[in-house]
């Protein structure tokens, strides 16, 4: 039997543009097969990702790669969540949020030369309610974007955009109890995302400070929205600045407890996960192992 490492390659067809590439043959065409033996497995539905993620894990298998966008990277990431086997990323979401953290190319070519030429580190996860995130996760506006989005026929990032600028102003904040670095307060709440990564995906920074091996959630809290505060968070989250003390308040944390009268959306890795009124979230430090550049 050989001794190259084996990596797993986990496609979702559902995911990516539409002028598809014929991903199985860049991979045959480009991958170091002197270094790497390979298979590729399909998803077949919603779920499946993290079984196939798993049993390559089980057998030994060094990497499985996530071929799709940030849903797809969560579906596998869970499947591997402190195993030896490491994560790799053949970006083909619209948002593509980790892959941009950890500096992975966006382009098939690029990213396979990554799996060739990388190295392996170890990055955190977290927990909102029991389910894993690597990226992002939030209570709020953008769950409720991830739930609308999640039904619609039409992905990608122009209808993302368009979504957001036609609901920003009509939803409407909540209150809520939180507790962050067991300081417990009664707040507003617009939204409360929650930052392994720095950023959403296509480098939209809500978190720029964060540092996906600190052991640290990076915690974005709005209170309230009006025009002028969405025009400023939104001209500091594409320019990775933080936003001004009256817009956003930052904490940095391991744990933070949130209850509420009314039961809140949330969201994991842009995932619409459903509605609750508590929230347990935690970090899992140095978790995931994780093919990045050298
Ligand atoms: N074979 C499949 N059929 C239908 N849905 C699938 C399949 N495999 C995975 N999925 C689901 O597709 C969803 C979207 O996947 P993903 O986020 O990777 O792609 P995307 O929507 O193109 O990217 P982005 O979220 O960046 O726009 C995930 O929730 C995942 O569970």
């Amino acid at each position: 039997m050989s001794s190259r490492p084996h990596i797993r390659f986990i496609i979702n067809p559902t995911s990516g543009p539409k002028n598809r590439v014929d991903v199985p043959a860049r991979i045959e065409d480009l991958l170091d097969r002197k270094k790497f033996k390979y298979d590729v497995v399909f998803t077949k539905h919603a779920g499946h990702a993290p079984n196939l993620a798993r049993e390559a894990a089980d057998k030994g298998c060094e990497i499985v790669v996530a071929v799709g966008g940030d849903g797809t990277v969560n579906e596998v990431a869970r499947g591997l969540v402190y195993s030896e086997t490491a994560l790799g990323i053949l970006p083909r979401g619209s948002g593509n949020g980790l892959a941009r953290h950890l500096k992975i190319p966006m382009g098939l070519d690029g990213a396979l030369k990554v799996l060739n030429e990388g190295h392996v580190s170890t990055i955190d996860s977290g927990s909102i309610n029991g389910n894993a995130f690597f990226t992002t996760a939030g209570i709020g506006f953008d769950a409720y974007i991830s739930s609308v989005f999640a039904g619609n026929k039409k992905r990608g990032l122009q209808t993302y955009v368009e979504l957001v600028m036609k609901e920003v102003l009509n939803y409407k904040h909540l209150p809520v109890k939180a507790s962050i670095n067991d300081h417990s307060f009664d707040t507003d709440c617009y939204v409360m995302a929650f930052a392994n990564a720095a950023q959403y995906g296509n480098n939209a920074y809500i978190a720029p400070m964060a540092d996906i091996q600190d052991g640290h959630l990076d915690v974005c809290l709005v209170r309230k929205l009006d025009l002028i505060k969405a025009l400023h968070l939104s001209y500091c989250m594409l320019t990775k600045q933080l936003a001004n003390a009256d817009s956003a308040e930052y904490f940095k944390t391991n744990h933070v407890k949130v209850e509420t009268d009314e039961p809140m959306m949330f969201h994991a890795d842009g995932e619409f996960m459903g509605k609750a009124s508590e929230f347990d979230v935690q970090m899992n430090p140095l978790s995931l192992k994780v093919v990045v550049p050298k």
